[in-house]
């Protein structure tokens, strides 16, 4: 299976406190939440709302605690805003990331999102780009690749639910509009699994290019009632259709093997929104964390 050295475990913040809907585990605080994600036997996690932005003020709290941050979202706006508004946020985010000793820039495309929009049906009301938006979108991430690669660093692509790239046709038209050598994958198997995409394919079609993993689980019964009852994302999240890695639909043993014969190295980060008052977030993650060791042994 995967190498110890260089295959990571991390947890995202986001189940503890939920940087879309802080309202969801507003009474958990950074210290709780990173003592746990330690506690729990993870060793990296990615930057919450609650973090300190402060560099060394972080760098401490995680050093007291054996953690490392593995990378933190980016929204980019390249479709609805001048280039260049962008990329002055990206170089400060990519520069504070730098500092913390991260490798990889989560980025996602926010404009035109549904996924923040609470009155809009997940599944029915996305927008899709038109070709010349496409080339501008492209383009843009581009150069954002290469704004990555000056500091040795990767960009790696977040395809998401209620954006411009969630199903398998634009994840195929961004890999192929886009530089193989600036602009990378982020493999995230829970929003694959609630688009209804063929995850398995999709993996192995990118396998060389996925240089960031978050593994998320889908609960079937609440996707179905998000689509019937025509839910937004965050009523979704509410309604709990995303947990952790062995508690929902997706068998992961598959997922970690094609990474692993592949040779992925980098970081497998669970990644589980959910009202922390229904699902404890620290139970949660010692879930997480006992069933990815049944799957790779460590
Ligand atoms: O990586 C992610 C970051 C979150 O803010 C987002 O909404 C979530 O679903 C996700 O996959
Ligand atoms: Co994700």
């Amino acid at each position: 299976m995967f190498n110890k050295e260089t295959v990571k475990l991390g947890i995202a913040p986001i189940a503890w406190t939920n940087d879309d809907m802080p309202d969801l585990g507003k009474e958990n605080t950074f210290e709780q939440c990173i003592s746990e994600m330690a506690l729990a036997g993870f060793t990296g996690s990615e930057v919450g709302c609650k973090y300190p932005k402060d560099v060394n003020v972080l760098k401490k709290a995680l050093n007291l605690r054996e953690l490392q941050i593995a990378s933190a979202w980016f929204s980019a706006f390249l479709t609805t805003k001048p280039y260049e508004d962008t990329a002055k946020e990206f170089i400060l985010h990519r520069d504070f990331l730098h500092a913390m000793g991260a490798k990889v820039i989560v980025v996602s495309e926010q404009g035109h999102s549904i996924q923040g929009k609470l009155d809009i049906p997940i599944f029915t009301g996305k927008y899709n780009l038109n070709d010349e938006e496409w080339q501008k979108f492209a383009e843009g991430l581009n150069k954002l690749g290469a704004l990555a690669k000056e500091k040795d660093m990767k960009l790696v692509y977040h395809h998401h639910m209620g954006t411009v790239v969630q199903t398998t046709e634009e994840i195929d038209r961004l890999m192929n509009m886009t530089d193989e050598n600036l602009v990378y994958l982020l493999f995230d198997s829970g929003h694959l699994a609630y688009s209804g995409e063929d995850f398995i394919s999709i993996l192995k079609k990118y396998v060389n290019r996925i240089k960031h993993v978050h593994l998320k689980d889908v609960r079937p019964e609440m996707r179905e009632k998000v689509r019937k009852e025509n839910l937004s994302f965050l009523q979704g999240v509410r309604a709990g259709a995303f947990t952790v890695p062995g508690d929902g639909c997706i068998d992961f043993g598959p997922i970690f093997t094609i990474l692993s014969e592949n040779k992925y190295e980098g970081w497998l980060l669970v990644e589980a929104e959910q009202d922390p008052a229904q699902a404890n977030a620290f139970e949660y993650a010692q879930k997480a964390r006992n069933y990815i060791k049944e799957k790779i042994g460590f």
